[in-house]
């Protein structure tokens, strides 16, 4: 059996992340994690956690790190015999250096996409708060104008989604992730992609993962016949 393979994806709000990661998680059978979704779903469920995290992500404000860490590990406990993909955490030095303590991570994907790109794009875009679905009118549009292709239910728009709010949080994004970027830096793990279309994009991730995921070393315990 090959060894367990750990990545995580980094880019601003809009850059693809989710579109990418949902690729990588059908092609390569990683487990995905997105901090988004389980920040959402804990609201909606009304949790302990979710009450605790509302308020910030209303604003599109960062959740504490403790709060984060707390939400992340133990989802990344329950998979320890798992391949997985993080998008959306870690986010800040502070979690990366959680991250860390606890598990190496073989592989981190930072996009990098102009600003201008992020503006359509997330202008464009829609999504259905029970699951985390992303559809853009332009480039993946739902099946029926409005719908989930699922449920059917209502897709809805983030208020920070809007050209007003956006400036600003893509001049934070920067700020915040610029350390945790030079730190995958120099453990010789980041890997850059630069362009304006996923679809451009999505052949190199894919043959960088091929590649590493090949290259990684057989665990020899487990590959041993009984
Ligand atoms: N026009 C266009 N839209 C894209 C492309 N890639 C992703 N999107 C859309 O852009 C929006 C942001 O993508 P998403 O994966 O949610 O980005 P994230 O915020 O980094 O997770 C979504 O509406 C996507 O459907 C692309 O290459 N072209
Ligand atoms: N790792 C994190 N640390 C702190 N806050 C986070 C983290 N991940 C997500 N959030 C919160 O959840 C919100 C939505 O995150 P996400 O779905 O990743 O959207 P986006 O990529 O558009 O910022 C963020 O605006 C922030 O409030």
């Amino acid at each position: 059996m090959a060894k367990l393979f750990r990545a995580a994806i980094m880019g601003p709000p809009g850059s693809g992340k989710g579109t990418i990661s949902e690729r990588i998680a059908q092609s390569f059978g990683l487990q995905y994690l997105s901090s988004g979704h389980f920040l959402r779903e804990s609201i909606s469920a009304n949790t302990e956690a979710g009450v605790q995290v509302k308020t910030y992500v209303e604003k599109g404000m960062l959740v504490p790190d403790h709060v984060m860490t707390r939400l992340m590990m133990p989802r990344l406990e329950k998979l320890s015999g798992q391949s997985w993909l993080l998008d959306g955490f870690p986010r800040t030095l502070v979690q990366a250096q959680s991250l860390n303590s606890l598990y190496q991570l073989d592989l981190v994907i930072s996009l990098n996409i102009p600003y201008e790109t992020l503006k359509d794009r997330l202008s464009d875009r829609w999504i259905h708060p029970g699951s985390g679905r992303v559809y853009n009118m332009g480039f993946n549009p739902p099946r029926v104008q409005g719908k989930d292709d699922i449920t059917g239910e209502p897709l809805i728009q983030h208020d920070d989604d809007k050209p007003e709010a956006l400036m600003a949080r893509l001049r934070h994004y920067k700020d915040v992730a610029k350390p945790v970027i030079d730190l995958y830096k120099s453990q010789g793990i980041l890997h850059s992609f630069s362009g304006t279309e996923t679809d451009r994009i999505w052949p190199y991730i894919n043959s960088l993962l091929s590649t590493k995921m090949h290259a990684q070393p057989l665990d020899n315990h487990q590959s041993q016949a009984p």
